[in-house]
């Protein structure tokens, strides 16, 4: 997969968000987001999941043009923010649910994934009663569930224990070790550094360095 952003800008009532972005990724790799609270680095991927749509610019992936060619990419899974899941149903039933949109996946392929993330597929407590922690872990497990070539991660160890970090940490070199595109954002630089092949860093929109 080849992903490339031309001079993409958004502007929300005024406020310039995204500040003539380019950049270019391709598969195999994984590309960590840096910058300040507010630079724009969930805008970025938002926009890459197609979730918003920008005044200015352009998002092709394999040569489509997203808005254009495509309303989505075809083949992402995203963790940004907080993903809303069903309260009263379990981790499995929610991502069972949610896979039965595409039918990609088998139930022995989800309850896989629920273990990849530390989950046990067959805990039958609600996702109103879960820690934050399992949120997120639930949060990525669907994120990943239908193994998608583009992963879109934002803070993915927010609400982690150390043998959580330790979990998706590994679970991300995988996944660039299988091919997929990784777009991570995290708080923690070293944490970011160790993981990404190349880092943009953002500033006011804006891409000022890339490391
Ligand atoms: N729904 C919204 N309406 C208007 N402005 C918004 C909205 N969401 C975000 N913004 C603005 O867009 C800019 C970029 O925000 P964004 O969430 O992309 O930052 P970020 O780099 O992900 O920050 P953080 O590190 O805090 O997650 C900020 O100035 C923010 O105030």
């Amino acid at each position: 997969m080849k992903l490339k952003v031309r001079n993409l800008s958004k502007t929300i009532k005024g406020n310039i968000v995204l500040n003539h972005i380019s950049l270019e990724m391709e598969s195999g790799h994984i590309y960590g987001l840096q910058g300040k609270n507010g630079c724009g680095k969930t805008m970025l991927m938002r926009a890459i999941c197609g979730l918003i749509l920008c005044q200015e610019g352009q998002i092709e992936i394999d040569g489509k043009i997203m808005g254009k060619d495509m309303t989505f990419p075809d083949n992402v899974g995203a963790l940004i923010e907080n993903p809303s899941f069903l309260p009263n149903c379990s981790g499995m039933d929610n991502l069972e649910l949610l896979a039965a949109i595409r039918k990609k996946v088998s139930k022995e392929e989800i309850r896989g994934t629920l273990e990849k993330v530390g989950l046990n597929p067959d805990d039958p407590k609600k996702y109103r009663k879960y820690s934050l922690g399992m949120k997120q872990r639930l949060g990525i497990a669907c994120a990943i569930m239908e193994k998608p070539e583009l992963v879109i991660l934002d803070e993915p160890f927010n609400a982690l224990d150390i043998s959580g970090v330790e979990l998706i940490r590994e679970m991300i070199f995988r996944l660039k070790e299988e091919g997929a595109l990784v777009i991570l954002a995290c708080h923690d630089r070293e944490e970011l550094e160790n993981l990404s092949d190349h880092i943009f860093v953002m500033n006011g929109g804006r891409i000022i360095e890339e490391i």
